[in-house]
């Protein structure tokens, strides 16, 4: 029997023990005969291993597991690794969602000024990380990548490491289907979506069941309730929280306005920031949410567990573990599985840029994805992807070139800033809280003129 060798990159995640248990639940299909935790943090990472060791117990005592801050270690002679790094982690998620809303604009980890902050912190970290995949594990070592903010990073990637065998990969599609899915009463499964959009930033024109589009029978449901069902914490607890409540109800205050297509959960930060910045609570975002939920009790079950031998957590699933590993059962077996992923356009949208890094549905196979023809879009649709791209691509510029007038024109063109004038005191507020972390952007131009 064939079996694997796997890393996760970025082992502290409070993703890990979940992670893990959607690997276990699937040993069947992907064999693992090692498990690699990696991390800068090491501190941070023994802990999480812990709750990721209790899960795999659970299962079976026949895979090596191994936990470092060597990347050597890490990714000797690996299969697959999965890509889950928070470079900053939540103290620099805070600030990225903060710094912006206190000039009165969208607060989001990795859409507007947020986003671009994120982006600028994370490209590097993950070109070093493809380099030392390619340096120390198998050449046919497919990272499989959740790191966001994953739209940037894709572009990022494409542009530095463009023969990398990376895939950029997203949960809101699937977490948005399992929305769809409840409402319309069928298992997830058994739609077929037809998508179109970058990362964060797109649009589900079909939903399919048995060839029958139901997106008709959607759009009425969301009218009414947007895209929850009564019972949200029947979907997925972690939805339960009220940032995410708000989040699919405003699907319906999107599709009021522009009733086609049903919108990825995150257009409401693009259509709507006003609304957004006036809803937000300055003080407390959802980086708080997250520190004082998920990531307390996750530290809080690892300290009851070493005290009681008890794990109170069960590390539920969801989508998030089951997406990733159902696309690298695809690569690894070469089974040509349909999912919405990223990939460079090349013509799958023609009356797109070639080079623009689009999440349209792909066929997951052992050389990588192939995506779907899609066609022309509207015009509409068209114009604010090309908006939204221009903005990215001109961040990943500023990143390689260092440049400071190239990070302000991405600033500038992202949608949920009023003016340029915000761009810049946003930007330069963002650029003294990341000093640690941002490449130095050098201006050339000082009130005009070269310098
Ligand atoms: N693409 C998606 O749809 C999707 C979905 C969920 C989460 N995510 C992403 O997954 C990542 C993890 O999220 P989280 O909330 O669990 O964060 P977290 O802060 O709990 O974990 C991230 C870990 O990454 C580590 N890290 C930071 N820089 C690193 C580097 N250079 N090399 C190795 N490790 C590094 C940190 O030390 C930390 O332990 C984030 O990037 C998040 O945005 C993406
Ligand atoms: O605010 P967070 O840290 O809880 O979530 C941010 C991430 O949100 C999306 O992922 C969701 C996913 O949609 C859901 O089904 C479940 O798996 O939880 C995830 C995290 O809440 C989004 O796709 C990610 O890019 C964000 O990082
Ligand atoms: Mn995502």
């Amino acid at each position: 029997m064939k079996t694997y060798k796997l890393a996760i990159a970025g082992g502290g995640s409070t993703y890990t023990p979940g992670i893990v248990r959607s690997l276990m639940d699937r040993l069947e299909d992907l064999p693992l005969s090692e498990l690699r935790f990696y991390d800068i943090d090491g501190e941070r990472q023994s802990k999480v291993v812990i709750a990721a060791k209790a899960v795999i117990s659970e299962y079976t005592d026949r895979i090596n597991i191994v936990e470092t801050t060597d990347p050597q270690v890490a990714f000797d002679d690996v299969d697959f690794v999965f890509a889950q790094m928070r470079v900053g982690k939540y103290a620099m998620r805070e600030l990225d969602e903060k710094i912006p809303l206190s000039h009165n604009v969208v607060g989001q980890e990795t859409c507007g000024p947020g986003g671009l902050a994120y982006g600028l912190r994370t490209i590097f970290p993950m070109v070093e990380l493809i380099d030392f995949v390619e340096k120390y594990a198998k050449p046919s070592c497919w990272i499989v990548n959740y790191s966001n903010p994953a739209s940037i990073v894709a572009e990022g990637v494409r542009k530095l490491r463009p023969h990398a065998r990376v895939i950029n990969i997203c949960d809101m599609p699937v977490a948005t289907m399992r929305n769809m899915s409840a409402i319309l009463g069928v298992e997830r499964e058994e739609l077929e979506v037809d998508y179109f959009g970058l990362n964060h930033f797109g649009w589900f024109t079909k939903v399919k069941v048995d060839g029958v589009d139901r997106l008709p029978e959607l759009r009425e449901h969301i009218y009414q309730y947007g895209l929850l069902t009564e019972d949200v914490s029947k979907i997925d607890y972690r939805h339960a929280d009220s940032s995410w409540i708000k989040t699919f109800k405003n699907i319906k205050l999107i599709m009021d306005y522009f009733p086609d297509y049903i919108p990825n959960p995150y257009l409401q930060y693009y259509f709507f920031p006003d609304y957004i910045v006036e809803t937000s609570n300055k003080e407390y975002t959802r980086a708080n949410e997250v520190m004082d939920g998920r990531e307390k009790s996750l530290f809080e079950t690892v300290k009851n567990y070493e005290e009681t031998g008890v794990l109170a957590d069960e590390f539920h699933v969801g989508v998030h573990g089951i997406f990733i590993v159902d696309v690298t059962v695809s690569l690894a077996k070469n089974l040509a599985k349909r999912y919405l992923v990223m990939v460079e356009n090349n013509g799958t949208i023609p009356n797109l840029p070639a080079n623009a890094m689009v999440e349209v549905p792909c066929l997951i196979t052992s050389k990588g994805p192939v995506p779907e023809y899609v066609g022309e879009i509207p015009y509409f649709h068209q114009a604010m992807i090309e908006q939204q791209l221009a903005s990215e691509k001109i961040l990943v510029e500023a990143i390689t070139e260092g440049s400071y007038e190239k990070a302000l024109q991405a600033f500038t063109l992202n949608k949920t800033f009023p003016s340029a004038r915000v761009a810049k005191a946003v930007l330069d507020d963002l650029i003294e809280a990341n000093k640690e972390y941002w490449p130095t952007l050098n201006k050339k131009y000082k009130e005009g003129v070269l310098i």
